[in-house]
C-alpha cells in the first residue's frame, strides 16, 4: 500500500517510521511519503491560510495551495487504474470505525490531507471529489490543532490489518469490535499480584467455561461503557445465555 500525507508539519509524521510500521515499511508492505504543503506556495511568506469569508474566528486553508499540492501528489492517474482515496481528518467528519479501517486496508493507495486552523476551503474537497473518492473522517468528538495525529491513528489502524504487518494475524481477527462488543479484562502471570488473584476459570483449562466467562465480561463491559454498541447489535448476535446475563 502506498500512503501519501500532505501537511505543514512533516515532522509530526515521523512516528510512522517507528516500530511495527517502520518494519512494515522496511519490508516493503507499505510506502509512506510525507509532503510539506508549503512546497506549493509561491509567496515569500509561504502563506497557506487566509481569513474566512463571512467573518468569524480563525483562518481557513487556501484552495490554490491545496489544489496544486493534491494535483502534484496524486499525479496523473493512469487510465484504467483506480484513483487513490483522499482522507481528510476533521471533527466534522464521518466517524472512523474498525469497519472503515478494513475498507481502507483494501485500497492500494491512500492520500491524507492534514487540515489545520478552521479547516480547508470546502472547494478543495468538492474539486477533489470530481476525480477521486474523498472521505472527511473524524477519529472522535473533540478538536485537535491539526489532522496529523488523526492520520497517525488511522494509518496505524489500517496498516495493522495488512497481511504480514502483524506478527500474529489472529490478534487482528479477534479485535475489539470484531464481534461488536468491547474486549473484556485480560490477565497474565503472576497468578496473584498485590493480593489480587487471576479469576479461577481462566486457569481451569475448561475452554467452554472460559469462552462463556469472557463473553459475559465483554457483554457487561459493553453494557456499562458503550450501550450504543449493544443497541446496534443485530438481534441474532445475542444468544439465550447472553440475554440471561
Ligand atoms: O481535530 C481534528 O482534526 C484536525 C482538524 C481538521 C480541520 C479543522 C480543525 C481540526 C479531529 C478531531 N477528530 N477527528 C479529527
Amino acid at each position: 500500500m502506498r500512503i501519501d500525507v500532505v501537511t505543514i508539519f512533516p515532522g509530526y509524521l515521523a512516528p510512522l517510521r517507528e516500530a511495527l510500521l517502520g518494519r512494515a515499511i522496511d519490508a516493503g508492505l507499505i510506502s509512506v511519503a510525507v509532503h510539506d504543503l508549503r512546497t506549493w506556495t509561491h509567496d515569500v511568506h509561504q502563506a497557506v491560510d487566509d481569513a474566512p469569508y463571512g467573518g468569524g474566528p480563525g483562518m481557513v486553508m487556501r484552495p490554490q495551495v491545496w489544489g496544486e499540492a493534491l494535483d502534484a501528489v496524486v499525479g496523473d492517474v493512469p487510465s484504467g487504474e483506480a484513483p487513490p482515496r483522499l482522507i481528510v481528518p476533521t471533527p466534522a467528519g464521518r466517524p472512523f470505525t474498525q469497519a472503515m479501517a478494513h475498507e481502507y486496508a483494501a485500497e492500494s493507495r491512500l492520500v491524507f490531507a492534514c487540515g489545520r486552523y478552521e479547516g480547508i476551503d470546502q472547494r478543495v474537497i468538492d474539486d477533489a471529489a470530481t476525480w477521486m473518492p474523498v472521505d472527511e473522517v473524524s477519529i472522535g468528538d473533540y478538536v485537535l490543532v491539526g489532522g496529523e495525529v488523526a492520520v497517525l491513528a488511522i494509518v496505524e489502524a489500517v496498516a495493522r490489518l495488512l497481511p504480514g504487518v502483524l506478527g500474529n494475524p489472529a490478534s487482528a481477527e479477534q479485535d475489539s469490535f470484531s464481534d461488536g462488543l468491547l474486549e473484556g479484562p485480560a490477565y497474565t502471570r503472576p497468578e496473584t499480584w498485590r493480593g489480587r488473584a487471576v479469576p479461577d476459570v481462566l486457569r481451569s483449562g475448561n475452554h467452554g467455561a472460559i469462552a462463556r466467562w469472557r463473553r459475559d465480561r465483554a457483554l457487561e463491559r459493553t453494557a456499562a461503557r458503550r450501550p450504543d454498541l449493544l443497541a446496534a447489535l443485530p438481534p441474532t448476535a445475542l444468544d439465550r445465555a447472553d440475554r440471561a446475563l
